[in-house]
């Protein structure tokens, strides 16, 4: 919501699939989730910037092994820093602007397959609930932007907004969001 509401073209590009894929006259649904390929993005493209869990859980070599020219010795603590991975210069075109358009039209997913996107982490220690989170994210989003239009309380500039993170168990916004809503939908059921 923060980067949507920063980036006001952004929420109003989500705003219009919706209409377009939903209408105004009833709430989102699980079964529209594979419609709406721009909220998609949105949330892919949240959780490359604002990556909860942004150094994995700590994982343990179970033997000695080579990753490209480094050594890890067994029983060696690894801590992989998607925070960095997910914004380096090299892999992400302007890497700190907030543009899911760089996700549409293309097949990178977060299921673990490609190094340079693994917000859910890979492997075994994948995270369990990566489908249900995916699914609920959505949702959740696409409820609010559909139900409601969001502003910033008088005075406040979307460019002023602080989007400092913060780091306690996961990564969490330093300034909490304060944002007012309106009823958008034209039906009872809200
Ligand atoms: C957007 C939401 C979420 C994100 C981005 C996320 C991300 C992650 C990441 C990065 C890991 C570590 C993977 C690794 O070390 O390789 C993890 C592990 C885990 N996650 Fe999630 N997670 C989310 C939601 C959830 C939810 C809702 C649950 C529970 C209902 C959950 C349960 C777990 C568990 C139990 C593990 C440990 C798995 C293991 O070590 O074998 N996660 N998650």
């Amino acid at each position: 919501m923060s980067e949507l509401i920063k980036n006001p073209d952004k929420l109003l590009k989500l705003e219009d699939e919706l209409n377009k894929v939903i209408g105004i006259r009833r709430e989102v649904k699980e079964s529209d989730l594979e419609n709406l390929p721009y909220l998609h993005a949105c949330i892919k493209e949240t959780l490359r910037l604002h990556s909860p869990v942004t150094l994995l859980i700590p994982h343990r070599a179970t033997e000695t092994c080579q990753v490209m020219n480094y050594t890890i010795p067994k029983d060696s603590q690894i801590l992989i820093n998607t925070y960095a991975i997910q914004r380096d210069p090299e892999v992400w075109e302007d890497p700190s602007s907030f543009r899911p358009e760089r996700f549409m039209n293309s097949s990178m997913d977060y299921q673990g397959n490609d190094f340079r996107y693994i917000p859910f982490g890979a492997g075994r220690r994948i995270c369990p609930a990566l489908s249900f989170a995916s699914k609920v994210t959505r949702l959740v989003l696409a409820s609010l932007v559909h139900n409601f239009e969001w502003s910033l309380p008088e005075g406040t500039k979307p460019a002023e907004l602080d989007m400092e993170d913060i780091f306690v168990l996961v990564l969490d916004k330093a300034v909490p969001l304060k944002v007012v809503p309106k009823a958008r939908l034209q039906t009872d059921e809200v």
